[in-house]
Formats: structure tokens, sequence, C-alpha cells
């Protein structure tokens, strides 16, 4: 029989065993066997597979026919997120050993259909399935977004169609950044104006907006059910004028400063030999911890060009000990390593620097502290970066970074001293200065998101640009039945 061409899938699996000869054809019989334990798989597979067959797609918990099904059970042989997926002529069976790993699985499932399957309306088939056997699991435990909400506020079903599409390339992580010079988009009890003044507005002066905490509990609701972790930043001690300008007791010379809707960063700081700063940061990271089921909070960090080495370091050593009170552990980015760090640490390294370059050592600082580091190289993974000089979105200061830029690089091997062991993961920052639509977001995430969450998912040795660039080109059909207005970037041959 004819070479069967290797599916192409993003993240690229860690086994893909095609079989020749076989396929699985869904029809208006097939129903979907979901095991006890599978979570919320099988309910997320046939919301999406009613909606483009038209096909009833019946939900059963097991038994009865083994022919004609996509079943979904739990195993004892995977653990995590890892999955193994057996296409037959008359079956798909998935099993995982957790239910997150049976959801990783769906999304590959998801790819080996044809890109209607994706689509919001009833098409036509045949629903095919080519005959596979996938054995997959993840490299790094950590592929992550971060949607930068403070800037421009995104509303809580625009961070929600985010997810979905998040999902879709095995992302696990969303960092909400919720406060920053322009805007604070947290309600907090007990200070009401940090969001009612401090979220009223944002670059450009344009609409405000901030999530009431029941809006933020749907979005951690939401992303839980995609197996999404989400983690909150309250940027500090700089980027904090929405907060100073809301309370004028937050300013060493009790004088709240006009908001501000421009773009500078840095120049805004806590006052740090203020004690109602810490009053103020435990009841806000208190109340976010108790609101997030996730482990980690993030404390920002950057840019502290307004507050003193010193004061930095006190700012540091005064906020872990907020942050692990409330049972959570702290994440900032990389010149946090400059403070005092406590136990399970992690430092989110944004520099362009690599090797043993200047900027590369905050990195290794808190590496020494026993830290562990997310990598987020502003020339490599920042969404926000124009794709070349005439994107009309984004900035430039990291450099220009199109699809192969995000891709080609190891995150294992790009800072000295940093190194496998030391790497939870990656994160793909969408900072919003210059974003305002679904479709802005669109635009600047796709294709360069799926290359990130590649970079998280597959092993190193699996990935080269010439083999992901076709990989990557069959998700054009499907984004565009998805309605996503992805970036048709020249270095792709998209179909
Ligand atoms: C960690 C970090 N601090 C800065 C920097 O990244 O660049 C971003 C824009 O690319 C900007 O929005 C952000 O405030």
């Amino acid at each position: 029989s004819p070479q069967v061409a290797a599916p192409r899938l993003v993240p690229e699996p860690s086994s893909v065993r095609t079989v020749p000869g076989v396929t699985f054809t869904l029809t208006r019989a097939t129903r979907i066997v979901a095991g006890p334990g599978s979570g919320t798989a099988g309910p997320y597979l046939a919301g999406i597979l009613r909606r483009s067959t038209g096909y009833r797609l019946p939900l059963v918990a097991g038994g009865g026919a083994s022919r004609n099904v996509i079943s979904l059970s739990l195993s004892g042989r995977e653990k995590g997120e890892a999955y193994r997926l057996d296409v037959t002529r008359t079956a798909v069976r998935l099993e995982a050993g957790t239910a997150e790993g049976l959801f990783r699985g769906v999304q590959t499932l998801r790819q080996l259909l044809p890109p209607s399957v994706e689509a919001a309306t009833v098409q036509r088939g045949p629903w095919t399935v080519p005959g596979v056997r996938v054995e997959d699991s993840p490299r790094f435990a950590w592929r992550g977004t971060m949607l930068d909400v403070a800037r421009h506020f995104f509303t809580v079903r625009q961070v929600e169609r985010y997810i979905d599409l998040a999902a879709l390339y095995k992302i696990n992580t969303l960092h909400l950044h919720l406060s920053d010079d322009q805007g604070w988009r947290i309600a907090i009890n007990g200070w009401p104006r940090l969001a009612t003044y401090g979220g009223s507005t944002e670059v450009g002066g344009g609409k405000s907006g901030y999530y009431t905490q029941a809006d933020y509990t749907q979005i951690v609701r939401y992303a839980a059910a995609r197996y999404i972790t989400v983690m909150p930043e309250i940027d500090g001690p700089s980027h904090t004028n929405a907060a100073l300008a809301s309370y004028a007791r937050l300013n060493c010379d009790d004088k709240a400063p006009p908001l501000y809707t421009g773009t500078d960063v840095g120049f805004s700081s806590w006052c740090i030999a203020k004690p109602v700063t810490y009053q103020l940061l435990d009841d806000v990271l208190g109340q976010l911890a108790r609101l997030t089921p996730g482990p980690y909070l993030h404390v920002g960090g950057d840019e502290a060009h307004s507050t003193t080495a010193a004061d930095y370091a006190t700012y540091i050593g005064r906020i872990g000990p907020i942050v692990t009170g409330h049972g959570k552990k702290m994440v900032g980015w990389n010149e946090i390593g400059a403070g005092r760090l406590p136990a399970g640490s992690v430092a989110q390294y944004w520099n362009t620097a690599t090797g043993s370059e200047s900027g590369t050592q905050t990195a290794r600082e808190a590496v020494a502290q026993g830290a562990k580091v997310v990598m987020s190289p502003a020339n490599r993974a920042y969404l926000d970066m124009k794709y070349d000089e005439n994107t009309r979105l984004g900035q430039d200061w990291a450099g220009l970074i199109e699809v192969r830029d995000a891709y080609d690089w190891d995150p294992a091997t790009l800072v000295d001293g940093v190194t496998e062991k030391d790497v939870l993961g990656v994160e793909a920052p969408l900072w919003s200065e210059t974003l305002v639509t679904d479709d802005d977001i669109d635009y600047m995430a796709f294709p360069r998101l799926p290359a990130i969450a590649e970079i998280g998912w597959s092993p190193q040795a699996a990935r080269t640009w010439s083999d992901f660039r076709v990989r990557l080109a069959a998700q054009g059909p499907r984004w565009s039945a998805l309605a996503v207005n992805y970036y048709r970037s020249p270095q792709v041959p998209w179909p």
C-alpha cells in the first residue's frame, strides 16, 4: 500500500506510528464511551464533534458494544499528562493515567480529523481518522501563555476564547497580568478604588474594565475545565501607577499621581518604607490566593527603575513571606533573583541575553538560590513583537520575531548555568499595549503560540524547523474553520 503520510500534528508527539490501510470513520451511530474518572475530555470532545458533524454522538459511561466507539479511559500505565491513542478500523481508544492526560490526547485526536471538524456549524463528512498508534508525554511541565489584561482590558468572554485556542496546543498555564501602570483589573475587598478607579482607563484612554471576584472565578473554572492552571500577577514594585493613583496614602509623599494611559515603563514604585504597602499586598495576595486553586502567585518585579537596589531587595524579602504565608509559591520576572527567594520560587526569564552575556546572571542567581526558571526570552517568546517591519500591531524593542525565530531555540541551553533540570518550561507573553480586539490577539498569537507550545511539549531531538513548518501549515485550515485571524507567515507553506 502507498506509504501513508505521517499525520501533521502540533505539538509533535513523542511517538507516532501510522497503520497503513486502516481508517476509522465516525458515523451517526458512533458513541463516545467516557469511563470512570475521565473528567471533562468526553463532554468537551462531544461538544466539538456534535457541532460540526451534526451527529448525536451519545456519551455513555461504559459497557455496550466495543465497535464504532471513541473510548476514553484511565489506565494504570500512563501518568501525569501522558496518553496513548490507538485508531483501528472499529474504534478510537484513548488511554491516560489522568483526566488531564485524556484531555491532552483529545487535542491530538481533533487534529487527526479533517479541519472542518472545528467548524461552528454542521459540515459534510466523511469524518475519517487515519490508523495510528500515538504514545505521548510532555518534555516540560510548564507550558504557558500570558495575557496582559492591564494595558488593554479583555472581557471574560475574550479570555475564555483565548483559553480555548491555547488548549488546542496542550498549553496548561494561563498567566494573567492583572495590574500595571495603566490599569488594575481585579476587585479587592477593602480596597474598592483599585478596580473602580485604577481600572477606569487603559492605554490610549479607551474602555475601562475590571474583573469582579466572581468574574475571576469564572475564568479560573473555565480554564480548569481545560486542565489549564491560572496564575495571577500583581506587578510590583514598579508598574504600580494605577494602584498609586487610587490611594494617596500608598505614595511616599501621600500624593496620588494621575491615571496613566501611555506606554512608558519603570517610572512608578510602591513606597517600600511604608507599612501600608505590605498591608495592601497582604490583602491583595491573600484574596487572590483564596480565589486561585493553582500553586503560584506572580509578584512581577520587572523594571524597578524608580526603586533603589537596597529597597528592591527589601521588597522581595518582604513579599516572599506574604506569598508563602498564603500557601502559594512565588513567581517573578528574573530580576527577583537579586532578592532573597523563598523555597519553591520560580524566576521567569524575559531578557534577550543568552549564554553568559550580561543580563543572564539574574537567572543564574535565582537558580543558585534553588529557584526554577520559566523561559520567556523576549526575542523568542514575546508574542507582542512584530513579525517584520510591516507588522501594524506590536512592538520591536526586543527585535522582530518571525515564526522560525519563535521556534528555533532550546530553553535548556539558551542561558549558561540554566539546564534542563532548572527549567520548568516555557511561556509566551502577549503584552497588550497595541492590542484591542480578538483579531489583534489572534494575529500576534497565531502561528507563534503553537511554536512555543511545541517547544514546551515535544522532545528536542524531534524538533526541526523544516518539519515543523509543514506541520504548522496544516493548522491553517483549522484556524480558518475556527475563525482565527492568523498571520499567514511567508515562512510557512500554507495549503
Ligand atoms: C517583563 C516585561 N516588562 C516589560 C517588558 O517585559 O516588555 C513588555 C513589552 O514587550 C512590557 O509590556 C513589560 O511591561
